[in-house]
């Protein structure tokens, strides 16, 4: 990433305005730095409209202003000639800059070099921007372009081919075009093959990942929301497992996935992609795969009877399980609409579950631990199972923090995305003016949690046991029905995808066992949103 005191190299990658500069050229600790590095290839080129003597070094490029005659104790002229660099790690792709005359079938007069660099922008976002050295001798520019090309191809993280899954369908059905018109042409630039596969219906990605060839991949990529990307991580996965011969009809510990995948936002919440860069963004999205940031993000089972029913990054049972069920039920109404209508449907029902939750804690934090004192009769008994029963309006078990639009802190901000912990949130039996005022502390302050009837624990290992004899029928009016027995069943929502489960479900984490495609975020400052439906 750029560093520190680097706003005027910014502004020379982003057109050459001029902003102020600092007061001294390089700083002492730069200065050390540039020395210690060797240098590769030196030249004079023209940057940002004025010539400079440029310096390649094995970490940095580093251009000066030509000094003018410097007139005795004039101190404007080292204020004028001040020294700019980038890192060649923020560099992703370098072309040789040349003018062709509309007639011309040579490959035209070489101009100079152009490097296409990824910016840090503000809060977690990356951009694009270039930076042109400009020299008209062929020569010389080849020289420094295949010493360039040949910097560039020593970053061994950065994937050369992709497959990539598009679901056509996401949202408001722009996921193509989010691909062809903002994606695509990045991944060229950067010299990257791709396999695209169109989805054509839900599955597919799932029923492809388990028998197409691999291996001439660097990794995976998912054009869509959380449904198509949480289904693609549970295809790389199980297709680990496949490979490493376990059994998943039994209690397992989960191998690797094999590829980093990488998430471009196109879906209607981006809840993953959201979480993975601290924003939904599509060029910042796709510069985290160009540049081959890699991080390991905890994983779940979600298992019943002993049986793996899917590997997920998020569970909502309750009222985030029903609100999902009878939001499918509307999939002609647009998917913000439907949302909304759904939860404000599902908020005039308002019903907790019976049920019994059995839990493995992990460690708690001190704000935790002292929570848990006040809230858990059986706090202070880590690494031994909890039990706690009655009716609850709603459970999350979150091994990621769960941004989203409503709720740009998550909807789990005590979790991170490999911290080897779940987020369990049990929310009680309470009014429904009190439910919505937990709801809506979502958008906004921190304390969401500060209610007399929520329970937060940082857990290893989560049993949900419903005890209602009645099922659940989005159907309905009251969305409850008597089932015959044996045919009941609760729906939970995992990564936004319904999941209908008849008996107890079993959660477990294994920590960093998918890569993923993303950067180190900052944290987010507090902030406030509006949630249309409450
Ligand atoms: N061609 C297709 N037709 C219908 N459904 C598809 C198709 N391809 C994929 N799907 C399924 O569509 C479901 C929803 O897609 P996706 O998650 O990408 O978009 P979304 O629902 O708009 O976004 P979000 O999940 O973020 O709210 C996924 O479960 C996916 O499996």
């Amino acid at each position: 990433m750029p560093r520190g005191r680097r706003g005027s190299r910014v502004s020379a990658l982003e057109g050459g305005r001029e902003e102020e500069a600092p007061a001294a050229g390089l700083q002492p600790p730069a200065e050390a730095e540039a020395a210690a590095e060797r240098t590769l290839l030196r030249g004079i080129f023209e940057v940002s409209g004025g010539g400079c003597d440029v310096v390649l070094g094995e970490r940095t490029l580093r251009w000066r202003p030509i000094r003018p005659e410097r007139p005795a104790g004039n101190s404007k002229f080292s204020l004028l000639c001040k020294e700019d660099s980038i890192e060649l790690q923020d560099v992703f792709s370098v072309k040789l800059k040349r003018r062709h005359s509309f007639k011309q079938q040579t490959r035209g007069t070489v101009l100079g070099i152009t490097l296409f660099i990824c910016l840090k922008k503000e809060q977690n976002k990356l951009k694009d921007s270039t930076l042109d050295l400009i020299n008209y001798s062929e020569d010389h520019c080849d020289i420094w372009f295949r010493e360039l090309k040949k910097m560039l191809a020593g970053f061994s993280s950065r994937p050369k081919s992709l497959k990539i899954f598009l679901n056509p369908q996401s949202h408001k059905k722009e996921a193509s075009q989010v691909y062809y018109e903002k994606v695509e042409p990045l991944l060229k630039l950067a010299g990257i093959e791709t396999d695209v596969t169109v989805t054509e219906y839900k599955g597919h990605a799932l029923s492809l990942l388990q028998e197409c060839e691999l291996q001439g991949f660097d990794g995976v990529v998912c054009v869509g929301g959380d449904g198509s990307a949480s289904e693609v991580a549970h295809g790389l996965l199980l297709r680990a497992q496949e490979s490493a011969g376990m059994h998943t009809d039994q209690v397992f510990t989960p191998v690797r996935a094999q590829l980093p995948l990488g998430l471009i936002p196109a879906g209607s919440t981006n809840v993953l992609a959201h979480s993975l860069h601290g924003i939904s963004h599509v060029v910042t999205a796709t510069l985290h795969i160009i540049m081959g940031h890699i991080q390991p993000v905890d994983v779940c089972t979600f298992s019943t009877t002993g049986k793996l029913l899917r590997f997920g990054f998020s569970a909502m049972f309750g009222f985030g399980g029903r609100s999902l069920a009878l939001a499918e039920n509307y999939r002609w109404m647009s998917p913000s609409k439907r949302r909304d209508f759904a939860v404000i449907k599902t908020l005039a029902r308002l019903k907790p579950e019976d049920c019994e939750i059995s839990f493995l804690p992990l460690s708690s934090s001190q704000d935790e631990g002292e929570r848990m004192e006040q809230e858990s009769p059986k706090s202070g008994c880590n690494g031994q199972w909890q039990t706690v029963q009655g009716q609850f309006l709603n459970v999350s078990i979150m091994a990621i923090p769960c941004l989203c639009a409503v709720a740009p802190r998550g909807l789990a901000p005590n979790t991170r995305l490999n911290n080897g912990s779940m987020s369990l949130i049990i929310v009680r039996n309470t009014s429904r003016p009190e439910f919505i005022k937990h709801l809506k502390r979502y958008t906004s302050v921190k304390n969401q949690f500060n209610f007399p009837f929520i329970e937060t624990y940082n857990v290893e290992e989560v049993k949900v046991y419903p005890r209602n004899t009645v099922g659940y029928n989005p159907g309905e009016e009251d969305g409850s029905q008597e089932m015959p027995s044996g045919n009941t069943t609760f729906p939970w929502n995992v990564d936004g995808d319904l999941m209908e489960v008849a008996s107890e479900v079993h959660v477990r984490l294994h920590p960093g066992c998918i890569s993923f495609y993303g950067g180190i975020m900052e944290e987010m400052n507090d902030s406030k949103v509006t949630c249309n439906c409450l």
